[in-house]
Parts: structure tokens; sequence; C-alpha cells
């Protein structure tokens, strides 16, 4: 093997070539090495693209870390041939000019040859947030504008079993930008523009006059976007500042504020993708406005009728729906059901705004005539819905954390080529294989280990099932198909800490040919937002369709500090070059493009 310190091209992601040169020698394949790349226009002018030839074109170089292959490091005698040597004195030129430019962090460019498995954004490290200072000076909730009456119900409430309880590096930084400032209607109230208990005839006229005017002026509306890894507590990120808005809303004026005391209204929207969402929040935000007395309903397409029709009549401060029944009641309902609303937040963002949700979402986000706060939360930010947001909010805030797109470190992440011997492709043997292993292994002693397979197509589902439920492993599916009740119950398993093994009889393990395993099949109706626990191994039976899917899936494991694991399966032709390399940058903590 020959130690390679040359200059060398990549064909990377748009077609371009990379011109990657490393700082250090490298011998090892595989090995992530570090250097200077820049793209480099292709050598036949009559195949160079547009872009290539147009005067945007840069020209620099830029820190870089590049996974090698094999063909790289020992590279045959032909391909050799082909190394100019020129590029060696380049080389030294190029890392010469930009020492200067040294002081950003190497970022991974990409798998290169990655088709369209890549397509999240590329966040430059400047455009992340420092966490040091900031977040350092934000160590406490105490430190942070909340009000006390909301504080306590997270102490009491969403944290009572911490000993130690501090704002995670999202909620420091959401916290701090959303209560900067006082929201518009706290501003009026604070002018005297919002009614009071005890007002005078000539001062309700007055106010009423005054608020006319002002209704017809357009509300300011400002944008956020939280951008964090997966189980960073990005829920609570965008709960509490809304729960501090709305009460101080409330103790600055008299109920009367949103209109008549008896007219319903809705103060404020939390849209989410699934059923399974909208109950996993609402019994959060139930859980807190117990103490903090606000009003929350859920709306979703299990809701029955009555349940839809039953919120037009209430007075609600907090609404978790999906989008497409809350459209379905905004439409039928004579008035416009979202007058009160001024703040929404849009969690799981980029699946709202991507081409299946992308219009109900907008028109929901349209629809409230005086909308104030306008929250989007993601752990991805994939291009499309970067451009997507661009467009509409060019004045969008953007509070992104410094480790959005890399699976946590305390992740550990494994390929396992099914090709090898003894499983020949046989991915349903190499499941069943390392299922054993998992059983044998010592993470969580004396617990029962939760394992979920997550698989493409719900098809696979039941085959997988009955396979493993075959070999005595206890497993059970679960896709869109089941019913409500069906993925409830399972959801509340797999959130709950685990039971001790000698409390698990009911889970057939004591028959089972496995002792301390209980395994969950499902697709992807699982991989956004759930808030497993419990879960220390992801099992990965089909390669993700995107770097979108891979972070959401590996993210339902290793969430707030604790340690997982994340196996892929792959036959030998899944096992491309870049996914070979794939677990070398995650357990790396490089971001994924
Ligand atoms: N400050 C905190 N300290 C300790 N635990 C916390 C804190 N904030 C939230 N948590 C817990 O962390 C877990 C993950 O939080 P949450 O579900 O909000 O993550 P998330 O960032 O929304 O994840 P995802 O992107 O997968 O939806 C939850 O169990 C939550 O109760």
């Amino acid at each position: 093997m020959v130690s390679f310190s040359r200059s060398i091209y990549f064909r990377c992601r748009e077609g371009y070539r990379i011109l990657f040169n490393p700082v250090l020698p490298t011998t090892v394949p595989w090995q992530s090495t570090r250097g200077y790349a820049r793209h480099v226009p292709r050598k036949s002018s009559s195949k160079r693209t547009k872009y290539e030839k147009s005067k945007k074109y840069v020209k620099y170089s830029k820190p870089a870390r590049m996974i090698l292959s094999k063909s790289v490091i020992a590279p045959s005698d032909a391909q050799r041939s082909r190394w100019n040597h020129d590029d060696f004195r380049r080389q030294k030129a190029v890392v010469k000019q930009f020492t200067e430019r040294q002081q950003s962090t190497p970022y991974l460019i990409g798998p290169p040859n990655a088709g369209g498995f890549s397509v999240l954004k590329n966040i430059e490290y400047e455009d992340r947030l420092p966490l040091n200072a900031t977040v350092a000076r934000l160590s406490s909730f105490e430190s942070l504008r909340l009000l006390p009456v909301v504080r306590n119900a997270l102490y009491g409430r969403a944290l009572r079993q911490l000993d130690e309880k501090r704002p995670s590096a999202i909620q420091a930084l959401a916290i701090q930008k959303l209560m900067r400032l006082p929201s518009p209607t706290v501003r009026l109230a604070q002018q005297g523009l919002l009614a009071k208990e005890d007002e005078t005839d000539e001062e309700y006229y007055e106010r009423r006059r005054y608020r006319k005017n002002l209704n017809k002026m357009k509300v300011k509306l400002k944008s956020f976007l939280l951008a964090a890894e997966t189980g960073s507590g990005k829920t609570l990120a965008y709960l509490l500042p809304l729960f501090s808005m709305l009460k101080e809303e409330e103790l600055q004026s008299a109920p009367a504020v949103w209109g008549l005391p008896e007219r319903p209204y809705i103060r404020s929207i939390i849209l989410v993708p699934t059923a399974e969402l909208v109950q996993q929040v609402l019994v959060q935000v139930k859980d807190m406005c117990h103490d903090i007395k606000l009003a929350s309903a859920g709306l979703s397409q299990e809701s029955t009728r009555g349940v839809a029709d039953g919120i037009r009549k209430k007075q609600i401060d907090i609404l978790v729906s999906t989008p497409v029944p809350l459209l379905k009641l905004i439409h039928r309902t004579d008035w416009n059901l979202l007058d009160d609303c001024r703040k929404i937040v849009v969690d799981e963002a980029d699946s709202l705004m991507d081409r299946s949700f992308k219009d109900e979402t907008q028109e929901i986000l349209d629809t409230p005539p005086r909308l104030e706060t306008l929250v989007f939360c993601s752990a991805t930010i994939p291009k499309t819905f970067d451009r997507t947001l661009a467009q509409k909010y060019p004045n969008m805030e953007r509070i992104v954390a410094p480790h959005l797109h890399q699976i946590p470190r305390r992740i550990t992440f494994s390929t396992v080529d099914t090709a090898a011997k003894p499983f020949f492709n046989d991915k349903r043997k190499a499941l069943a294989e390392t299922l054993y292993n998992l059983d044998r292994s010592d993470t969580d002693p004396g617990k029962v280990k939760r394992i979920v397979v997550f698989v493409n197509h719900r098809e696979s589902v039941s085959d997988i099932v009955e396979y493993l439920n075959g070999l005595k492993i206890p497993t059970v599916g679960l896709t869109r198909d089941n019913s409500l009740e069906e993925r409830s119950s399972l959801m509340r398993e797999f959130i709950r800490p685990s039971p001790l093994l000698k409390d698990a009889k009911d889970l057939n393990l004591v028959t089972g040919s496995v002792k301390t395993l209980r395994v969950l099949v499902t697709t992807d109706i699982f991989s956004r937002g759930i808030d497993m626990q419990s879960v220390r191994t992801i099992i990965l039976y089909d390669v993700p369709f995107s770097s979108i899917d891979l972070i959401h899936r590996a993210g339902r494991t290793g969430r707030m500090g604790r340690r997982g694991r994340v196996i892929l399966l792959a036959t030998k032709s899944e096992l491309r070059p870049w996914l070979r390399g794939l677990a070398t940058t995650i357990n790396k903590g490089y971001a994924l493009v």
C-alpha cells in the first residue's frame, strides 16, 4: 500500500470535479483525511456546465475532510499514470494561499457519488450559532426570561425526575431569541390599548377606536427557524416561550382581550405531521398547562367530527393539530376560525413544508389576519425546504444549533455486510443473527432490551415479523394500517422506561429463543419526533432513501445525552463506496449533507 499525499480529483455530487489536496499523507483505506478542496472546471470546455463557465464560479479552496476509498490510496498503475505531477506543485501553492482561511473547522464535503442520498443543505460552520459563549452564559433556566409560573411548571412537571435541571443548547438559544422583545399584544397592553377590568365607557370607546386603526395596520410578522439535532429538546424549546408569551399577554390585560368573553377563539396553533405526534405533544402541553392554567386541545385525522366541531365552540389557548383536519374545520366554519390566532409553531417543519403537505400548511399559515410569531422547528434542513423558507420568509431569524445534521457522537453506527459469510445476502438471516448477538450483549442488564427495526416499505413489515416470531424472537409490527389505538398502545410501550426482565412475563420472553429482546418492526411513521427514551438499538433493515431519513431514524435512540447504537444492514449491491465510508463519517461526528 502506498502513502498517498498528492492532489486527487473527485467527481462530486453536482457533477463537478473537486480537486482535493490532502495535508497529511494517508495509508489507511476509508480513513478520513484532512485537506483542502476546490471545484475545478472540466478540462474539455465543451463539457463544462453553464455554472462552470460563469463568472460566479468559485475558485478558492476550503478546508475539508474526505473519506478516501481504497482505489485512491492504493491506486492501480493505470490510475496512477493519469495523475498529473504538476498537481503536486499546485497543491503547495493552494495550501500556501489559503493558510489564512484556516480558522474555520474542516467540514465534510459529502460522500462522493452518493446519488440522491445527500439532500441536506450544507451549513457552513460560520452559520451555526457558536455554542460556547452564549450557552455558557445561559446555563440555567433562571437566566432565561421565562415567567415564574412557566418555570415552576417545567420543574414540577416536564423535568420533575431530573436532579439537575439545565436548558439544552437549542432551548437556551431559542428562549433567549423568542423572548427578547415583548409581543405586539403585550406592547398594546402596555400602551393601555387592551381592555381593563374596570374601564369606563369612555375608555372603552376610546380604546376600541385606537384598536380599530391599529387592526387596520399590518402586523409585522416575526418568523424563526429552530434547527437542532434529534433528541435535543426542541419541543420544550418552542413550548416554553409559547407558554410564557401567552401567559404574559393574559397577565397584561383583562380576559376580554380576545373579543367578547363568550366568543370562542384559538390563540395559538402547534402543527405536527402525524396523529401520534399530536398525542405526544398534547400530553406534554396538557401536563404543563395544568399548572400554568392555559386551555389546550388536540385535533387529528383520527378525531371524530364531534371533537372537531367542539373546537369551534371553545376558548383554546393552544391547539395541537395536523394540517388537513384543521383546514377542513376552517372551511366548515362560517367565520374566520383563526381570527385571534397570533402564534403558530410548525414542528417537523421540513416534512410539513415538503410536497405532500406544503399547500395545506401554507394555507393555514396564511389564514390568521394578525399572525405575530411564526416558528418553524426541524432536525433537518433539506435544500428544498431551505429554498422555500428563503423565498417565503426572507427576514426569518435562523437559530441553528452547532451540531445540526450530525448524528450525536454518543450513538455508535456500524454497518453489517449481509453479503459476507454466513448470510450470503440473506438480510433476514443477518437480522436474526444481529438480534441474537444483541440478546447476548450486556447493554441494559436485567432489563428488557427494546429494539426498533426500520424498513422502507410497509409491505415488508409483516414478512419480517412472521419470520422473527417463527424464530421465537418476540416481535411486533406497526404500520399505518394499524388502528390509532394499536399504534398508541405500542407507542406508549416503547416510550416508557424498559421494564425489568422479571416483570416482563407477558412479553413471551420466557418461552422465546431470546431472553431479553422486544422487537418492533416499523416504517417511517415512527421515525419522526417520537420520543422513545428506552430504545438503545435501532436496526436499519433497508438503506434509508436519503440522509434526512437516516438522521430521523437514527435519532430515535441516543436522545438527550443517552447512549445508543445504530446498525445498518446492507447487501452487496447496496454497499457502494460512499456507504462503506458512512460509518466513519458518522462516528467521527461529521455533519451529513
Ligand atoms: N433541558 C432538558 N434536560 C433534560 N431532558 C430534557 C430537557 N429538555 C427536554 N428533555 C427531554 O429530552 C427528550 C427529547 O426531547 P424532544 O422530544 O423535545 O427532542 P427533539 O429535539 O424534538 O427530537 P426530535 O428531533 O427527534 O423530534 C424528551 O424526553 C424530553 O423530555
